[in-house]
């Protein structure tokens, strides 16, 4: 297989002079005087008595001047709350300054501001099964949202729950989720979510942090046309809460099939409907005129927890602010993308990726979301029937699911895609190939944005804008307000065509607020650790700006976009493989629990060490390689192969199988003990030996080997 270039060849990029050829525009806007953004630009400039003309005037403005910038989101997109007069204090990162400090805001409060009986919130769609070649959609108004929400809001108030209490959910993509998420938030509760396709292992290590009070779950989900039970998933996780620490949290489960598996039903747990119809009879949380009673809390007040899995350690509980959250989507989906309220708006997402934090923001523009459960492409004209019954128009997706796509069909030829405005991509970077198969085979006109941030800012660094064209193969544009740059490894400006880290130089709202616990929600050490980890995830690599640990090229400005960029990455060693985001130590303890000298059942069957890197791909994307070392005389067997495998599989997700599994003489480490995988995963995509510091190393000698498999593994 052949394989992508890697990061030191990349600085042989087209220069801007030959990326008009190489480069070429695939679409422009129809009408940029009329998008979001340069109505928006009109504002700023009567505002501020400014002449900004172009989206790269208006870039630079806006991430020099944050505090205006910022202020006028919040007027011009309609936060509901109070602003008052504080913005931000002019400090720089890593002081993590406090946002709109006399403001009192709720989020939920402003996704459901629209309240019609006659405007579709959400509908929710399945992936067809044998027994069910047809599944019917669900659809809630808004008006009958709020009601749902109003009923859940009640039911957790009459548990006892209050502001900063963590509600959590272990489902599937549905309506009752949302509403759930809705209903904490409403009253101050944090949410955490975990997608259902998780392994109750995985969702142990992270709802052990958070020790939620509540946990919503589904009782089945639908993947590759099966119907998979999940409620022996759920027991498995809840035995490991109450067994392993304490933690015995109330169970809601919402019925996703008709006829439930029986036998597994616990009788301390609720069904929604019994849950929903308990709290409207108690009718908690409603003011006189019978309007829910939101919580409104300070603009730093935490929203939501997003778990990312770096290379050490637990996985990361990321802390978001509601504020932050709420400006920041206003102003990606109101202003850069301008989705209005027409819009019918759908992303492929589980509900354990920050993709579907962004779509559900999406109900604060008033339009109709769609939510989706199953596989996308076991029948890969499902969703494109879809797109035409629903009439969606902004579809978002993963550059791994257009590569797959655009191998096995070609939805033009069948299906009538004219309702289609925007199509993004995000999770790995879209390949140039994809950008064509987009333009030839879905739509020729559409808007086709890469998008990027990730789970650490629950939102975007680069990505769309309508006043601006599509280049192929590059993101259209950095967000505005968001000070993006990329950086040399000296910590210095990388310049224009020439790859470096992704940095942001200037505080920004949606900066999370650090890592569970936060100061006050949980003991001292607790806190100052996590304080700590926060530091060095993001602040450590350079001084005073944000390190993001993305690999990129920003391009020369081109018809004014300020630049566009080209992702070309991770830079650390977590594992990217199909756009599915994890830490190499999620499978490391596996390893560790089921083959370590301590654990195996045998000498051949034990791995006495391991590094996991990715290896990137011609297509951008990237695949697991695990490199194992035996006892002295072993030779890995098919059978160990088949066991590691298989426990990967069981105990994480069939996303963290690693595409191949080799064997190694040894594995490097720091002179203080550490696992180096950073080294390897560059000598795996084509770095010499020589571009690694030796001396840093305990046993350099064996990164030769290492050199060698990458050679053979690139044919
Ligand atoms: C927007 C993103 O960057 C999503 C992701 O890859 O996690």
């Amino acid at each position: 297989m052949a394989i992508h270039p890697n990061s030191s060849v990349v600085n042989d990029h087209p220069t801007p002079e030959s990326r008009q050829t190489a480069n070429p525009i695939l679409h422009k806007p129809f009408n940029a005087r009329d998008s979001a953004t340069v109505r928006f630009t009109h504002k700023i400039n009567k505002k501020y008595g400014l002449a900004l003309k172009s989206y790269e005037q208006l870039l630079n403005w806006s991430t020099t001047h944050i505090d205006a910038f910022w202020s006028t989101v919040w007027d011009e997109t309609g936060i509901i709350g109070d602003k008052g007069q504080h913005v931000v204090d002019d400090v720089q990162p890593p002081l993590n300054p406090q946002w709109f400090g006399h403001a009192k805001v709720n989020w939920a409060e402003n996704m459901l501001w629209c309240r019609s009986p006659e405007k579709t919130a959400l509908i929710q769609a399945t992936e067809p099964t044998p027994d069910l070649p047809n599944p019917p959609l669900k659809s809630v108004s808004y008006a009958q949202l709020y009601d749902l929400v109003s009923g859940v809001v009640s039911a957790l108030l009459s548990l006892g729950l209050k502001p900063g209490d963590r509600v959590a959910s272990y489902s599937s993509n549905c309506i009752e989720n949302v509403a759930a998420c809705l209903a904490a938030t409403a009253m101050g509760c944090i949410w955490v979510s975990a997608a259902a396709d998780f392994a109750p292992d995985g969702v142990f290590e992270r709802f052990q942090q958070i020790r939620p009070a509540v946990i919503f779950a589904v009782d089945a989900v639908v993947y590759n046309a099966r119907v998979h039970p999940h409620l022996p998933k759920l027991s498995t996780l809840l035995k490991d809460l109450s067994d392993r620490a304490s933690i015995n949290p109330t169970v809601v489960i919402i019925h996703t099939i008709p006829q439930p598996p029986v036998g597994e039903w616990s009788a301390n747990w609720t069904s929604w409907e019994h849950f929903v119809q308990e709290g409207r009879v108690r009718n908690l949380g409603r003011t006189e005129t019978g309007e829910i009673q939101w919580s409104r809390q300070s603009f730093d007040w935490p929203l939501w927890i997003l778990f990312s899995s770096g290379t050490t350690g637990r996985p990361k509980p990321i802390v978001h602010r509601a504020g932050g959250m709420l400006l920041q989507s206003m102003k990606e989906l109101s202003i850069c993308a301008d989705i209005t309220p027409d819009d019918v708006f759908f992303y492929y997402t589980t509900t354990g990726w920050m993709m579907w934090n962004f779509l559900i923001s999406g109900l604060a523009v008033g339009c109709t979301l769609v939510l989706y459960d199953g596989s996308p492409l076991k029948d890969p004209s499902h969703l494109f029937r879809l797109v035409h019954e629903l009439g969606i128009s902004i579809f978002g997706t993963s550059a791994k699911y257009i590569d797959a796509l655009s191998k096995a069909y070609k939805p033009r030829d069948h299906h009538d895609l004219s309702s289609l405005r925007h199509m993004y991509s995000t999770g790995s970077p879209l390949a140039p190939a994809s950008f064509d198969f987009v333009y030839q085979h879905i739509h020729p006109q559409i808007l086709l944005a890469s998008i990027t941030g990730g789970t650490d800012i629950c939102s975007l660094f680069a990505g769309v804008s309508s006043a601006l064209p599509v280049y192929r193969g590059e993101i259209q544009c950095r967000m505005l307000g968001m000070a993006v740059d990329s950086f040399t490894p000296e910590g210095t400006p990388s310049g224009n065509d020439t790859a470096g880290e992704l940095v942001c130089l200037k505080p920004f709202p949606c900066m999370p607020l650090g890592f569970w616990p936060l100061p006050g929600y949980g003991p001292e050490e607790a806190v100052t650790a996590a304080q700590a980890r926060f530091h060095e995830s993001y602040f450590s690599q350079f001084k005073g700006v944000w390190y993001h640990g993305d690999h990129v090229l920003i391009t020369a400005s081109q018809e004014g976009n300020g630049g566009g960029m080209i992702m070309l990455g991770r830079s650390d060693g977590v594992l990217n493989p199909g756009g599915v985001r994890f830490g190499s130590a999620e499978l490391y303890d596996v390893i560790e629990l089921c083959f370590s000298r301590s654990t195996a059942a045998s000498k051949e069957e034990t791995v006495v060490d391991y590094v996991a890197v990715g290896q990137r791909l011609e297509d951008g994307d990237e695949r697991v390689i695990l490199f194992v070392k035996l006892h002295e005389g072993q030779r890995l067997s098919s059978a160990l192969e088949r066991r590691l495998k298989e426990e990967l599989r069981s105990r994480r997700s069939p996303r963290h199988v690693p595409a191949k599994i080799i064997q190694v003489q040894d594995v490097p480490y720091t002179l203080n003990g550490k696992r180096v995988e950073v080294p390897v995963k560059k000598i795996i995509n084509g770095a010499p030996v020589s571009s690694v510091n030796s001396a840093t190393l305990q046993n350099p000698e064996c990164l030769a080997e290492y050199s060698r498999l990458g050679e053979e593994l690139r044919v």
